[in-house]
């Protein structure tokens, strides 16, 4: 799955902030209020007047109050207003490979749903690789060796996704490379290398997985695109247009002719835009490494008494997920995403077993079971995936989780609200005693439901999504259910 505009978080509205505006206007509000109270108390209000101005004003100040503190939590992780570089739409004329690819244009009016261009009869798919640059050749990585894993960690380790201020890159450990690269039925011959023919070194790779997934109506068997990555060295001379091609030829040897990838960069056409959010568990590492930083008007002591939770859990019935919950929680899953218009489709209970069953230090999985009809009610699940510090002196990493799948049995908004700040506030605490600094969501999903009201904050990174030869029309994040890694 894939790649993100990885984040890392701006400073806020800088001095003269957002915070300072509204205490200003609100004071200037009371002071209005207070003053035409006072004109009609000596023209000769009552007792019972002055009481109940008494009791509006406490809870006037209850309310700034309250609002000065979720000014403060967003300003703790709020990006500039400008958009970044890599959110910018080019023209198609200036995409020399993407104009020639079988994906929407930026202005297109969308009508119909369907494919862009009609299957490729077998015979007339190339059989041979793509040609590369007469340095290089193709290699077919087999994860299962150690070495060519560890290989491939090293790559992504020092050559993949970074923020836009190169502050921060993803550390994907190599179980979990695993865990993403090897899906029942994947195909060896989708994680694809290449080398540098003298000394053998891995300079760039793409993967592909099979999937499953509904796209509004329709169901599609396709291929998942992730892990596109060249070196640092060998950039800007269209390596990755090579790389591509290379994936897509794989692919329709297949007989698969559509696919879904996500990228922080724009691209003809995204059918949805994400955003990042963040939710500090350790702040002052946070603002140590400069992920977040210490918002105008508070202090360090302040802000860490905002982000501090309650050290044990409070759902009852809330527990770690074992391999016998695997059937339910694939019914409960499938049945939740229904309300989505992007979504996987989880076919078989090995799907579960790989995707949400916990593994150590790659994804943790909660199940709640009522205690009265043993029967699961809900689950929700979350990733490891640190990032390196690039260049700082003391923190070498932060440890990062994301919002994985999850699902509720509610069905009315209210309840499902409640049910998910619940289940939410469980998911931070169990991931702040597994000593994970940040908890990452997008917006995906239901997640508008309980960001604000945990604490969450919105970062700088957003994450486009795509489909290749298909062309439907775009939709909400909140429309959206696949997440990628
Ligand atoms: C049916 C089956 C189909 C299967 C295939 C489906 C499509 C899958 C598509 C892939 C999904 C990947 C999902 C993920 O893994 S997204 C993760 C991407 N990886 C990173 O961001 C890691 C750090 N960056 C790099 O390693 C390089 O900068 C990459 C490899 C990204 C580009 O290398 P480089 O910087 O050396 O550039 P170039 O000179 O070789 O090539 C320039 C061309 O490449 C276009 N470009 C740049 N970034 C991306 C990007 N993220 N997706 C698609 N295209 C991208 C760019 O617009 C330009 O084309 P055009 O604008 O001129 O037209």
């Amino acid at each position: 799955m894939d790649e993100q505009e990885h984040d890392h978080v701006f400073d806020g509205e800088g001095e003269g902030s957002t915070i300072d505006k509204m205490r200003a206007k609100q004071e200037k509000k009371n002071m209005k209020k207070a003053k035409k109270k006072a004109a009609k108390i000596s023209a000769g209000g009552s007792k019972a007047d002055l009481e109940d101005t008494a009791a509006k004003q406490k809870e006037l100040q209850e309310k700034v109050r309250m609002l000065v503190n979720q000014l403060a939590i967003r300003e703790a992780i709020q990006p500039p207003p400008s958009a970044s570089s890599s959110q910018k739409q080019k023209d198609m004329s200036s995409h020399k490979f993407w104009s020639t690819q079988p994906v929407p244009k930026h202005d297109e009016t969308i009508e119909e749903d369907g494919p862009i261009e009609p299957d490729t009869p077998y015979d007339q798919i190339r059989k041979e690789p793509y040609v590369l640059p007469k340095e290089f050749e193709w290699v077919t990585l087999e994860l299962n060796n150690e070495s060519e894993l560890n290989e491939l960690y090293t790559l992504l380790t020092n050559n993949y996704v970074e923020d836009d201020d190169a502050m921060f890159r993803f550390d994907y450990s190599g179980d979990f490379l695993k865990w993403a690269l090897q899906p029942p039925g994947y195909l060896k011959t989708w994680h694809v290398g290449v080398r540098v023919s003298a000394n053998k070194r891995l300079v760039a790779f793409v993967s592909g997985i099979p999937a499953d997934i509904r796209i509004y109506n329709s169901h599609q068997h396709l291929v998942e695109i992730n892990f596109l990555c060249v070196h640092k060295k060998l950039r800007s001379k269209r390596l990755a247009p090579v790389l591509i091609k290379e994936i897509t030829r794989r692919s329709h040897l297949q007989g698969i002719f559509q696919a879904v990838y996500t990228a922080g960069v724009v691209l003809p056409k995204p059918i949805s835009k994400a955003r990042y959010y963040h939710r500090s568990l350790n702040p002052k590492k946070l603002i140590d490494t400069n992920f977040s930083r210490l918002p105008p008007n508070t202090t360090l002591s302040r802000l860490i008494k905002k982000f501090k939770l309650p050290t044990e859990t409070s759902t009852p019935g809330l527990r770690s997920m074992v391999e016998k919950d695997v059937p339910e929680i694939r019914t409960l899953l499938n049945e939740y995403m229904s309300k989505f218009n992007f979504v996987p489709v989880f076919k078989t209970d090995d799907e579960i077993k790989h995707w949400i069953l916990t593994k150590d230090k790659v994804i943790w999985s909660f199940v709640v079971e009522d205690p009265e009809t043993k029967k699961l009610t809900d689950f929700f699940s979350f990733y490891y995936l640190p990032s390196s510090v690039i260049g700082h002196q003391v923190h070498k990493t932060i440890n990062a989780v994301y919002l994985f799948y999850y699902a509720v049995k509610e069905s009315d908004e209210k309840a499902i609200k409640g049910r998910l700040q619940g289940l939410m506030k469980d998911a931070l605490i169990l991931a702040k005693l597994k000593n994970v600094d940040v908890f990452n969501c997008l917006d995906l999903l239901e997640n508008k439901l309980f960001i604000d009201d945990l604490k969450f904050g919105p970062g700088d990174g957003f994450l486009n999504y795509y489909m290749y030869n298909w062309r439907c029309k775009g939709m909400g994040s909140d429309k959206v259910g696949v997440v990628m890694l």
